[in-house]
């Protein structure tokens, strides 16, 4: 049985209700335990309230430590300029102690994401996280072209090869639209398989 971990960041909930398809999607498959957790939110209160950032505090915050139980890590973090969230990255260079033992070598690793535009750096932010799975020795798995969805220019949308995406527009009043919320289910399904094909 596999154990999938989808963690994430999100301010306005584009990035948490993604994760919840991540996490369905991955649930599909048969015999796989799924975890949805957060990391910890770093600005002040005062600056989250005012800046109306969503209440996520019904979601449990994840430790550090706790990533070696899992079989599948999948991270879903809006833009930041161009790269993840600075919550998720601080979460991620707390995992020190985790590389020094290759605690999570050999795990699968994917990654999510949100941007305002739709050039805003979807995939650069993507990639970027990957970069980081890889030095702790997680095999990457992204969005195949099996999931048909992305393909088409009929209306516009995320996702892309690298992995699931959502556009927020600037304002953020775009809500992830089907198709977004269907790759991010694939991709949970597609991870959820082949972590229950590694760990068997
Ligand atoms: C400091 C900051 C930097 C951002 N940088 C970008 C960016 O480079 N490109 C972009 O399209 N959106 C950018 N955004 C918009 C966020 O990515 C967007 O609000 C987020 O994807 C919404 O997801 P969430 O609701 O899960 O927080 C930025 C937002 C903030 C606060």
């Amino acid at each position: 049985m596999a154990k999938v971990l989808v963690l994430y960041y999100s301010s306005w909930g584009h990035v948490s209700e993604m994760a919840q398809a991540v996490a369905d999607g991955a649930r599909s498959v048969a015999g796989t335990e799924v975890a949805v957790k957060r990391v910890p939110e770093l600005v002040p209160e005062a600056v989250r309230q005012s800046a109306h950032y969503k209440d996520e505090s019904g979601v449990p915050v994840a430790t550090v430590d706790e990533l070696a139980q899992y079989d599948a890590i999948i991270i879903g973090t809006p833009t930041r300029y161009g790269n993840m969230a600075s919550q998720m990255k601080n979460f991620l260079d707390q995992t020190g102690g985790l590389w020094a033992k290759g605690a999570l070598v050999g795990k699968v690793g994917s990654v999510f994401t949100s941007t305002a535009t739709q050039h805003g750096g979807q995939e650069s932010t993507i990639l970027s996280t990957h970069t980081v799975l890889l030095h702790l020795g997680l095999v990457i798995v992204g969005l195949p072209y099996s999931f048909q969805g992305q393909m088409g220019v009929s209306e516009v949308m995320g996702n892309s090869p690298y992995g699931a995406s959502t556009i927020a527009d600037g304002d953020g009043s775009r809500r992830p639209s089907a198709v977004e919320l269907d790759g991010a289910r694939y991709q949970g399904r597609h991870v959820a398989e082949i972590a229950a094909k590694l760990s068997a």
